[in-house]
Formats: C-alpha cells, sequence, structure tokens
C-alpha cells in the first residue's frame, strides 16, 4: 500500500498554460517526441454532440449538461468551462486513470482553469509558457491562419490578461517562447529536474 502511493506521489500531474498562440501545442508536440512513454492526457467532458469519427470515451466522455452539472456539484471535476454554449471539463477519475498507469497526466488549460485547479487537492506541478511579446503573439497568431480578426483580437485581449498572471508566484515554471529550441531547453530542463525527479 505505501509502495503503490509513494510511486503514485511521484506522478505529479503537469499543468501547462499560457495565452493562445504562446506555443503549448509545439513544445508539448517535442515533449512527447521526447519521452513517449512517460506523459498521458485526460479523457475531457462535453456535453457537446459527438462530431463523425468521435468515439465516446476515447476522444471524449460524452455527457449531459443535466448530468455534468450535477458532478460538479458533487466535486468529480477538476476544472470545467464553456465554449461556444457548450460544456467542458476534466473530472478527477480521469486524471487519476492517467496516474494509475504510471504516467504524468499533462493538463493543457487557460488561466481560468489553473485557478480552478488551484482550489483542489490534485497538486500538480504549473509551468507557464510566454510569447516573447503580445506583438510577437500577433505575429504568430496570424501566421497560423487560424483566426478570424474577431477571434484574433479577442485572443490578444485575453493574453493580455493572462501575462498578468503568468508570474513566478502563480507558476513553479515560466518558459518564455522566443526561440523554439531554447525554449523547448527550458522546460526539459524542468521536467527532467522537478517532475521526473519529484520526490
Ligand atoms: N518559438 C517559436 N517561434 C516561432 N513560431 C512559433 C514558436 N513557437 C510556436 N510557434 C508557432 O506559433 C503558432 C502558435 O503556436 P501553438 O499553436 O503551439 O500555440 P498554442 O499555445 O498551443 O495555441 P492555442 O492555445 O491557440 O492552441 C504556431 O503556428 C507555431 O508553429
Amino acid at each position: 500500500m505505501f509502495a503503490g502511493l509513494s510511486r503514485m506521489s511521484k506522478l505529479r500531474p503537469l499543468v501547462l498554460c499560457g495565452p493562445s498562440g504562446s506555443g503549448k501545442s509545439t513544445l508539448l508536440k517535442k515533449m512527447m517526441e521526447d519521452f513517449p512513454d512517460k506523459f498521458g492526457f485526460s479523457i475531457s467532458h462535453t456535453t457537446r454532440k459527438p462530431r463523425p469519427g468521435e468515439v465516446d470515451g476515447q476522444h471524449y466522455h460524452f455527457t449531459t449538461v443535466e448530468d455534468m452539472q450535477k458532478a460538479i456539484l458533487d466535486g468529480q471535476f477538476i476544472e470545467h468551462a464553456t465554449f461556444c454554449g457548450n460544456m467542458y471539463g476534466t473530472s478527477k477519475a480521469a486524471v487519476n486513470f492517467v496516474r494509475e498507469q504510471g504516467k504524468i497526466c499533462v493538463l493543457d488549460i487557460d488561466v481560468q482553469g489553473v485557478k480552478q485547479v488551484k482550489n483542489t487537492d490534485l497538486d500538480p506541478l504549473y509551468v507557464f509558457i510566454k510569447p516573447p511579446s503580445l506583438d510577437e503573439l500577433k505575429k504568430r497568431l496570424t501566421a497560423r491562419k487560424t483566426e478570424t480578426e474577431e477571434s484574433l483580437l479577442h485572443r490578444l485581449k485575453v493574453a493580455s490578461e493572462e501575462l498578468d498572471y503568468g508570474t513566478e508566484d502563480n507558476f513553479d515554471c515560466i518558459v518564455i517562447n522566443d526561440n523554439l529550441e531554447h525554449a523547448y531547453v527550458q522546460l526539459k530542463t524542468f521536467l527532467e529536474s522537478q517532475v521526473f525527479g519529484d520526490k
């Protein structure tokens, strides 16, 4: 029992947070390629309808608003949010499922999600990915060609608020994503010293 617990305690989840376009997905991809067996993702719940090809319990746990609201009130969720009228959230059970498989659960969440996680007993390590500047962030989001003029402006407005929260008081590690290779070295150094070697 104690051996199991001490093994589990080494698998603190890893929160990756940062404004849209700061490079979370890009850095995560490199991290997963470098350490394919170390990390796992929890499967989120959502009240949106499955898209063609999406499998319940694999892409998402598809649920109803009523059931999800009940589970949230019951304290079963670590964080949740509503986007475009649909609810999304991460359950404690989904994170524990990853941990039971001996993997570090990665949570790619926004500042609102981080604030919610901090109110739980999850005790993850928190990493904030920071763009070198708002100007550079705008350039990257524009070059990514995923945004309309309106969504770009919205993301930049949210980004400037999120950057105010991205301080050492709130995060264990702040990675400045100026040059991708440099940023990845910062992240990898943190992983190797704090996440894998977690006491
Ligand atoms: N260091 C870098 N230098 C230049 N471009 C970068 C760098 N890091 C990431 N990018 C590019 O910036 C864009 C945004 O990166 P990415 O999609 O990883 O951000 P994100 O934080 O995951 O965004 P979202 O939250 O919207 O999913 C991508 O097109 C990516 O290729």
